[in-house]
C-alpha cells in the first residue's frame, strides 16, 4: 500500500496539538449584545420566538447590563420597543431626547461609563409605516430619510452612543451622518455600518420582538438581494469613502461568502450581525433534543469569526461567555 507521505491526522492526535493548530478562537471581547428596551417599570418579557431573550424596561436592563460587564461583555446594542401611539410617519420619537430611548441610553452611560454602547440607527421603531425610511406614496424616499435619520444620529450621540449602527440602507446616509457627527464635535462616534444587510427571512424573530414588521410590502428595494455578492462590494467602497470605522454584513451564517469577501478587500475591522432567526433555529432544535445548544452556538458564532468577522453580534453572547469562561 502507497500512502502520501502527508498526514494531516498528525495534527490532530492529541488535545495539546490540536490546540497548538488551532487557527481560530473567539473571545468575549469580540461580541456585541443585542438587548431590547421597552416602556414602564420592572417588566422582563421574554420573547417567544427566542428563548432566553427578554425585552426589559429600563431599570431592569440596567441590571442586565450590570451582570454582563461582569462577565466580560463590553458592547451593547440597545433596541427599543414602543407603543403604537407614539409612532409617526417622520419617526419623531427617534430624536426625542426626552424619550425613553434617548434616556435610557443616558441612564446607561451614568451609572456604568464603561460600558460602550451601540444604537440602531433606521426609522422603524418609531415609524407608524414600520419602514426604515420615510414613506411617501408607497415609496420609500430616500433623501429625506438620509435627513431624518442624521437628526437621529445626532441625538443618540448627544445621549451618550459610542457606535452608532445605520441599518437602514439608505444611500448616502453614513457620509453624511459622519459630517453631522463631526460638526457637532462628536469625532469620536464611530459609525459601524450595516453595509450589506440582505433582505432576509431569518429576522422574524426580531421583527416579533420590536412589532416592527413593515406596515406595508417588504424592505427589498433597500435592502440587498440575497443571491448578489458582487453588489456588497460596491456597497461597502461607498460606506468605506463616506467614512465608515466598520462594515458589517447582516445576517452572518447565509452570508459566510460575503464576509469573507468585505474582509478580502477591506482593510478596517468586519462586523457580523448573528441575527435572531439564525439565534431562533438553533434554540428551537436544541429544545427538542435535536441539537446540543452549546456545540451548536459555538461552532456557528466560531464559522462566523473564521470568515473574517472580528466583531459578532449575537443574542449568544452571554452563553458564549459563561462556556468560555468554564474552559
Ligand atoms: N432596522 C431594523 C433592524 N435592525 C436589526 C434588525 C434585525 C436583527 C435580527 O433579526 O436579529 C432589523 C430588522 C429589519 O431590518 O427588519
Ligand atoms: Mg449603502
Amino acid at each position: 500500500m502507497e500512502l502520501n507521505i502527508r498526514r494531516p491526522r498528525r495534527n490532530r492526535q492529541s488535545a495539546a496539538i490540536r490546540g497548538l493548530v488551532e487557527e481560530t478562537n473567539l473571545q468575549v471581547s469580540d461580541f456585541i449584545l443585542p438587548v431590547f428596551l421597552i416602556e414602564g417599570k420592572n417588566k422582563a418579557v421574554e420573547v417567544a420566538s427566542m428563548p432566553g431573550v427578554y425585552r426589559h424596561s429600563a431599570d431592569r436592563l440596567l441590571d442586565e447590563i450590570g451582570y454582563c460587564l461582569d462577565l466580560g461583555i463590553t458592547t451593547f446594542d440597545v433596541f427599543p420597543a414602543l407603543s403604537e401611539d407614539i409612532k409617526d410617519r417622520y419617526a419623531t420619537e427617534g430624536s426625542n431626547p426626552d424619550g425613553v430611548y434617548l434616556q435610557t441610553l443616558q441612564r446607561i452611560k451614568e451609572k456604568y461609563p464603561e460600558a460602550c454602547l451601540m444604537t440602531d440607527l433606521a426609522m422603524d421603531p418609531y415609524s407608524s409605516d414600520g419602514h426604515d425610511g420615510f414613506v411617501e406614496n408607497g415609496q420609500i424616499v430616500n433623501d429625506i430619510s438620509v435627513e431624518i435619520l442624521g437628526k437621529m444620529a445626532v441625538a443618540q450621540a448627544r445621549a451618550g452612543a459610542d457606535i452608532i449602527g445605520p441599518s437602514d440602507m439608505m444611500d448616502g446616509r453614513v457620509g453624511y451622518i459622519r459630517q453631522l457627527l463631526d460638526a457637532e464635535g462628536f469625532t469620536n462616534v464611530a459609525i459601524m455600518s450595516y453595509t450589506a444587510k440582505y433582505a432576509s427571512a431569518f429576522y422574524g424573530p426580531f421583527r416579533d420582538a420590536l412589532d416592527s414588521a413593515p406596515r406595508f410590502g417588504d424592505k427589498k428595494t433597500y435592502q440587498m438581494n440575497p443571491a448578489n455578492s458582487r453588489e456588497a462590494l460596491v456597497e461597502a467602497e461607498l460606506d468605506y469613502a463616506e467614512g465608515a470605522d466598520m462594515l458589517m454584513v447582516k445576517p452572518a451564517l447565509a452570508y459566510l461568502d460575503i464576509i469573507k469577501l468585505l474582509n478580502d478587500n477591506y482593510n478596517i475591522p468586519i462586523a457580523a450581525y448573528n441575527v435572531s432567526g439564525e439565534y431562533a433555529m438553533i434554540k428551537a432544535a436544541a429544545q427538542r433534543g435535536w441539537l446540543d445548544n452549546d456545540r451548536a452556538m459555538f461552532e456557528s458564532v466560531l464559522s462566523i469569526k473564521r470568515a473574517g468577522a472580528k466583531i459578532i453580534l449575537t443574542y449568544f453572547a452571554k452563553e458564549l461567555a459563561v462556556l468560555l469562561k468554564s474552559r
